[in-house]
């Protein structure tokens, strides 16, 4: 039976919550925290420590204050060489991304302080006194560059030093593109930048980026004494900038940057930062590092206003606020301890959850119905953690001691001593009640009960117990050991103290937890339905597969809706459309298609044959022999206006397939079932692999305006009916001219109260 659907209302102090979360970050402006400060010991070293918690982010008054206390420290005649640190154990996270949310919103780059040559080339390495930087914790982005324009680096043992630039859209803009392959080689460097890898400090030693690794508590002091032999010529006083040593010859440089330049043509084709990093290393190489520096602060402004970096900086702040829930994290409660953990069901899911806990140092419990299916479960269990070690991501000794975590069961004895319980069986409501009354009986009564279930309501999943307060979503996406997304579904009976253990549970095993309301499909999946469905629409209109699923790859997901549907399986294509047209009939649409290709006896890539072929070692072939299956589901569907197939653009396949995505998200939207629109952009990169540099579905939609998609679908439901009918959410933004992440009270048609 399907879930009745649920609508979860947030209380109104939310509205307030989420407006404020930007102006505090910010606030710690105000607070005095946020601080450059200069002291001169007895030795003649002036220390200047940067403070802005809790990564040390270089805010523009920390630039400022840099640019004060380095020019006080080389005028000062008792200061003879100078320390650069950062307050509270982390040296830099670079700088300050608010401030490229701020020229996103605004438009203005002026916003962007002159860093690179001015206080990096010209005060920093330039500096008339020794400048030697002491790194613990992390050294990341312009954090990093202001340690490479330093003439030593002394590191704390575990330090992570990295450019990850790139994963916002932009480049390294301090001089990272020139000074670190001249300390570390192009190769190296070309790897840490393109692929945003950091490195540790043990790593960074051998590689000439460190000078020396030391223990926390010497690393002031064997700084300070580095720097005095600078002073004294006793140590080398080296400027990156102007290093050669390391970088090659020119024509070795120019085939690794060819080599590199068609890679990420494949991995990022939709990213211009990777070729313009690459342009910016070859300038340097070519016309020397400082020519280089000129070039990469001009293209770095470039990119700060590009769309990619728009898109990808949204998501970066989305994927903190997810972990700011109202009425959960505002309430001062401690997560409890979840020690050992009991997954019932060794299937797919279920191993995969049970993989990702005993990987983060949690105990598992598998239960299974029979010595079959559990030792499956296992050998599953066990193919997933060698995996890792074949790949080289984990050692034999760790691999052997993960998998002593995971003990198989047939009853519940165990379970008197587990913490949660993750269910992860059949979508079967009867079988799935069934369990939560047993596990109420067997578990402790602290036990937090949650269900794996994608789509049933969880008050009914709960019904036969009195536990509901204890019951919680905890959805995975497949595979679950890699996913990095976790669903938390709450119900309104769903216990504060339960969210936060969950969440706290999520991050431990490196999974990015966004909580959301009850409802058929949650938030994702229901958002997602109307994706296949379009992708058919399309089709039984006379649209080609293969250039639908060709032009959905271009737009950046990683594959397109038919070979999607190849891999999940035609079953579960099946039963998921039969649960949403129950649930939504004034906007599902029937296509005969899967239900024909399982009569024409394919099964997708479980039986090598699909819409495409799949052989083993080769990638998925098109197969022509699918087409006259598809001729027959138009001839049943006969949507072709006048027979004839209709004829669209690419970008017309693009919308038709996701405007109605977009549809559902304002639905979703408007009956507060997620907290804040960002949630669903997170949830769409993180569980349906929408391109993040487009930002999220709702941050896309918004991209390309509300108006477009209002007026687009209200088009087709004319001339293709009610899957593409506008909601009233959508209607009625486009009417205000309001954006469709814009917090929910805005519309006065609005049901919750976000
Ligand atoms: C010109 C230059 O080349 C350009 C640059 O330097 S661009 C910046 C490059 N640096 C980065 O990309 C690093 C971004 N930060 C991170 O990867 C991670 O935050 C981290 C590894 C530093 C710490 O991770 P973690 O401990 O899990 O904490 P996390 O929750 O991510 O961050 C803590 C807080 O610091 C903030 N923060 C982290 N890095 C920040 C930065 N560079 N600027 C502004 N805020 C930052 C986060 O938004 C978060 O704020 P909140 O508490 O208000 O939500």
């Amino acid at each position: 039976m399907l879930a009745k659907q649920f609508q979860w209302s947030a209380p109104s102090s939310l509205l307030s919550f989420v407006t404020e979360r930007a102006s505090l970050r910010s606030n710690r402006l105000s607070m005095g925290e946020v601080k450059v400060t200069l002291e001169v010991g007895s030795d003649g070293v002036a220390v200047i420590t940067i403070s802005n918690p809790p990564v040390n982010a270089l805010a523009v008054p920390i630039i400022l204050g840099l640019k004060e206390k380095f020019t006080e420290a080389s005028r000062r005649d008792d200061v003879k060489a100078i320390v650069l640190t950062g307050k509270g154990r982390r040296f830099s996270a670079g700088f300050d991304i608010n401030v490229f949310e701020k020229v996103h919103k605004t438009g203005n780059i002026s916003l962007m302080p002159d860093v690179s040559v001015d206080l990096v080339v010209d005060t920093i390495e330039d500096c008339k006194k020794p400048v030697v930087a002491a790194v613990e914790g992390l050294a990341l982005g312009g954090g990093l560059e202001l340690a490479l324009g330093s003439h030593a680096r002394i590191a704390a043992p575990r330090t992570q030093l990295g450019l990850p630039e790139l994963t916002l859209g932009v480049i390294p803009g301090f001089g990272g593109t020139q000074r670190l392959p001249r300390l570390v080689g192009l190769s190296k460097a070309v790897e840490m930048m393109l692929l945003s890898k950091p490195i540790m400090s043990e790593e960074g030693k051998k590689l000439g980026l460190i000078d020396a690794v030391v223990a926390s508590e010497e690393l002031l002091k064997v700084s300070r004494q580095w720097a005095l032999d600078i002073a004294n010529r006793r140590k080398p006083w080296l400027r990156s900038l102007y290093r050669t040593d390391k970088l090659g010859s020119l024509s070795e440089a120019r085939d690794i940057i060819k080599i590199a330049r068609q890679q990420a043509r494949k991995t990022a084709p939709n990213m211009p930062q990777h070729q313009v990093c690459l342009d910016v290393l070859e300038e340097g190489i070519v016309h020397g590092g400082y020519s280089g520096v000129l070039k990469e602060a001009k293209l770095f402004k470039e990119l700060v206003l590009s769309d990619t970096s728009k898109g990808l900086v949204h998501v970066f702040f989305a994927q903190r606020a997810t972990s700011k829930v109202p009425n959960v994290t505002d309430l001062g409660l401690k997560p409890r301890h979840v020690k050992k953990v009991a997954v019932i069901g060794g299937g797919l899911m279920g191993s995969g959850i049970a993989t990702a806990l005993i990987l983060n140092n949690i105990y598992v419990v598998l239960k299974e119905v029979n010595s079959e299916y559990l030792l499956k479960g296992i050998r599953t269990i066990e193919a997933n953690v060698r995996g890792l070690v074949t790949k080289g991501k984990l050692t034999q000794d760790k691999a052997e001691k993960t998998l002593s975590m995971v003990k198989g069961v047939l009853d519940y004895a165990d379970f008197k001593e587990v913490d949660m319980v993750i269910e992860a069986v059949i979508e079967s409501l009867p079988l799935k009640q069934k369990i939560f009354s047993e596990i109420e009986k067997a578990c402790p009564a602290h036990c937090i009960l949650a269900t794996n279930t994608s789509t049933i309501d969880l008050n009914l999943v709960g019904e036969k117990t009195s536990s509901q307060d204890r019951i919680v979503g905890a959805h995975f996406f497949s595979p679950a050991h890699v996913m990095p997304l976790l669903e938390i579904v709450r119900t309104e009976k769903t216990s504060a103290q339960v969210i936060l253990d969950l969440m706290t549970v999520g991050k431990t095993i490196k999974k990015v937890p966004v909580v959301v309301g009850n409802c058929t499909g949650f938030a994702v999946n229901r958002t997602f339905f109307p994706y296949t469905q379009g992708a058919h629409v399309l089709v039984n209109l006379g649209v080609d597969v293969f250039r639908i699923d060709r032009v959905i790859s271009s737009f950046g997901l990683p594959m397109g809706p038919f070979q999607l549907q190849d891999l999940a399986g035609y079953g579960v294509a099946l039963a998921v459309a039969k649960e949403f047209a129950n649930a939504f009939p004034d906007r599902t649409v029937t296509s005969p298609l899967v239900e024909l290709l399982v009569k024409s006896g394919r099964n997708g890539k479980n039986n090598g044959k699909g819409y495409y072929i799949y052989e083993k070692g080769s990638k998925p072939k098109p197969d022509s022999s699918v087409l006259p299956v598809i001729e027959e589901s138009r001839r049943l569907t006969n949507i072709m206006p006048g027979g004839k197939p209709i004829s669209v653009t690419d970008k017309e396949i693009v919308e038709m397939i996701l405007f109605p995505v977009v549809n559902e998200a304002c639905r979703v939207l408007d009956e507060g079932v997620v907290v804040q629109a960002s949630d669903l952009d997170v949830a769409s990169v993180l569980g349906m692999s929408f391109p993040s540099y487009r930002g999220g579905i709702v941050f896309w939609a918004d991209t390309v305006g509300h108006n477009h998609v209002y007026t687009s679908l209200k088009k087709w439901s004319e001339l293709y009916g009610s899957f593409f009918k506008p909601s009233r959410f959508l209607e009625e933004r486009a009417r205000r001219g309001i954006p469709l992440s814009a917090p929910a009270t805005s519309s006065p048609s609005s049901k919750s109260r976000l």
